[in-house]
């Protein structure tokens, strides 16, 4: 593996269901190595996004590849691990049987590894699947994708019924993972605070279509927060239709707030501050008509994204 070396490209996905399209036109690069956060709306197509690219859904229209290779090659299935949001695993399994069939099916296989992550939340290995509450069969789903030592990790919603402190412990082995081993990881989560000091890469998909994509520092260089007095009933005209690019704003009291990318210098009797990620992501995820942005390493090469997009 190289830096740079892209662990997932997908160009002009799409993916219809009967009731219409999920995903449209998505396109975007994940470099290897990286911590990547999938975040949007309920009904974004965030799993539709991730279940295609775990080979479990076939796209309507576009491509998507994994190390270069397609989902269902044996190459892509050997170096990637799945968690889905169900955590299909056997009920009438011991703890100690799922893991076996983990070690059985996969020729990377890492015990070790697996068994550490039942041991840190005490699960016992001779209880039944069908005995474990929620969040141990979660914790069971993780140790098993986890064994299988991926290259790629993808993660939907995993630490959603894990209660605070194993989430905490979790993600602390994710990053640990990651750190060693170089491991790329694509996680959607609604809980942003929780993304803020885990990823370094970001997609935000909304609508069914990618509106921000890229590294999260030079994401977060080019968005500035301004606060200050309201002009009227909404925010100052020299903001609204200057000539920076505008993604939200909003008002309250007497005050505006807004999230723009700048032009230039912003000069005005106004707080200006760099926005923390879950400010970046808030104003994305309620201003879906926003002009998206998507930086030079998470676009797909040859294609140009036009507007929104950071000069390289
Ligand atoms: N099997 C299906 N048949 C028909 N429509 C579907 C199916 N699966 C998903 N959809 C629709 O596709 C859209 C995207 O769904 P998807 O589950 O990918 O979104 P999501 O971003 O993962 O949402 P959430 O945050 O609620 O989990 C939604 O409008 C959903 O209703």
């Amino acid at each position: 593996m190289y830096a740079g070396e892209p662990a997932i490209e997908a160009y002009g996905l799409g993916m219809r269901y009967r009731r219409g399209w999920a995903l449209r036109e998505c396109s975007f690069r994940l470099p290897a190595g990286r911590i990547c956060g999938l975040v949007g709306p309920n009904g974004a197509g965030k799993t539709t996004l991730l279940s295609i690219a775990a080979h479990v859904l076939q796209p309507t229209n576009g491509s998507i590849s994994l190390f270069g290779e397609a989902p269902g090659s044996v190459e892509s299935g050997r170096r990637t691990a799945f968690l889905a949001q169900e955590k299909p695993l056997f009920r009438r399994f011991t703890v100690a049987e799922t893991l076996r069939l983990g070690r059985e099916l996969n020729p990377g296989w890492d015990q070790r590894a697996a068994e550490d992550i039942i041991r840190a939340g005490n699960v016992p290995f001779d209880a039944k699947i069908s005995t474990l509450s929620g969040g141990q069969r979660t914790r069971v789903a993780i140790a098993l994708a986890f064994g299988k030592r991926p290259d790629l990790l993808m993660l939907d919603e995993p630490m959603s019924d894990l209660d605070p402190v194993v989430r905490h412990e979790i993600m602390g082995t994710l990053l640990a993972e990651a750190a060693e081993r170089g491991t790329t990881v694509l996680m959607s989560t609604h809980v942003l605070a929780e993304l803020e000091n885990v990823c370094d890469y970001l997609v935000v998909v909304s609508g069914g279509g990618v509106r921000l994509a890229g590294d999260v520092d030079e994401l977060m260089s080019v968005h500035t927060l301004v606060t200050g007095a309201k002009e009227g009933d909404g925010m100052p005209s020299a903001l609204a239709l200057g000539r920076h690019t505008l993604v939200e704003s909003r008002t309250s009291g007497r005050q505006f707030t807004a999230l723009i990318r700048p032009e230039g210098r912003v000069t005005g009797p106004w707080d200006i501050n760099a926005p923390n990620m879950e400010e970046l992501l808030l104003a994305y995820l309620r201003s879906p008509d926003a002009p998206p942005l998507i930086t030079p390493t998470a676009q797909v090469h040859g294609q140009g994204f036009g507007t929104g997009a950071v000069a390289a």
